[in-house]
């Protein structure tokens, strides 16, 4: 239903003056969802997520150069697509509460970006994702981060679209809001639509995802099986999927000491080879090669 195959991302910089340079963000990023799943896409702050997101959906700034093919329901997805699909095919759960419009009242936002959702079908999901009666009669400023972020997710299940992308779609909310709106997400997923759900919370990823991808400074270093994290994460292929299993409050809670790589860095080999504790000088080479290995993808030349 989605494949993104060798995405990169530059943005256009000026330094000092005119001189200008192309930062690249994101570095020859594949991934591929089928129908009727739920794909969670994990990873550091500032590892390339929303953009993923937002390069799917058309909405990057203007400054923001990209290269590599996205294709949708067997589609190539062209500025033009993007837009024609944009809150019909595909719907939007954005990050940032911003995207709502703030001088227009909660609940004909939700029908209006749904293009046209029955007032019904926008109650019923306000209802599940306990927003009281009288909110649709608001407006943003009048609601807390976590009601706009039930309202932001509330467009998405109305929306009827084959796929949702939903970028931090709990933050905020109650637990008890976010088992039901992850619930909600595998529903829509069990009934055919393709989810692709970025997020902090690899806990909630692995209650409703059938896949995970681990991104890393730009790049997906790993894609495994839900199942693949488990135990002590033997399983796992990438060692920074290993170390980030690992340093869930449930498993050893160990951090990972240093930090990921600036996009200006522009290291030869291994983005993570400077925090990883099997590299070898091999690994200061060339950039690894995504390689398929026991039906999952890896990006590092030491996993078997
Ligand atoms: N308009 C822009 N111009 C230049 N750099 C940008 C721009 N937007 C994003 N970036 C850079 O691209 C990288 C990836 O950003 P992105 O927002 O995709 O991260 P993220 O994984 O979604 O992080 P978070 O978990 O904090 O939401 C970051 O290094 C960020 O600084
Ligand atoms: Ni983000």
């Amino acid at each position: 239903m989605l494949e993104v195959n060798h995405l990169s991302i530059s943005f256009l910089q000026y330094e000092k003056g005119l001189k200008q340079q192309q930062l690249k963000v994101i570095k020859d990023l594949s991934v591929s969802v089928h129908s009727g799943e739920i794909l969670a896409v994990v990873g550091s702050s500032g590892s390339g997520k929303s953009l993923l997101a937002h390069a799917i959906l058309g909405i990057l700034p203007t400054n923001a150069t990209t290269e590599g093919t996205i294709y949708f329901d067997g589609v190539k997805l062209t500025p033009e697509k993007k837009e024609e699909f944009r809150g019909k095919e595909i719907s939007f759960v954005p990050q940032s509460v911003n995207f709502l419009d703030p001088l227009m009242r909660v609940g004909t936002q939700v029908r209006n970006a749904a293009r046209g959702a029955s007032t019904s079908a926008q109650r019923k999901a306000f209802e599940r994702l306990r927003l009281a009666k009288d909110v649709e009669q608001k407006f943003p400023f009048q609601l807390s981060g976590g009601m706009a972020r039930r309202v932001l997710a509330s467009t998405a299940m109305v929306s009827g679209a084959k796929l949702i992308i939903a970028d931090e779609p709990t933050p905020g909310m109650d637990p008890t809001v976010i088992k039901e709106a992850l619930k909600y997400f595998r529903e829509l997923a069990d009934s055919g639509c393709t989810v692709l759900m970025i997020t902090h919370d690899i806990g909630a990823a692995l209650e409703i995802a059938d896949k995970i991808a681990v991104f890393y400074a730009g790049t997906t270093v790993e894609s495994a099986m839900v199942n693949d994290f488990s135990g002590d994460g033997r399983l796992l292929r990438h060692p920074y999927s290993k170390a980030l299993w690992r340093a869930l409050p449930q498993n050893d809670f160990l951090p990972i000491p240093g930090s990921q790589p600036l996009p200006y860095a522009n290291l030869p080999g291994c983005l993570f080879e400077p925090r990883c504790a099997f590299a070898t000088t091999e690994c200061r080479q060339d950039e690894p090669k995504p390689r398929e290995i026991r039906n999952g993808i890896v990006r590092c030349i030491h996993a078997t």
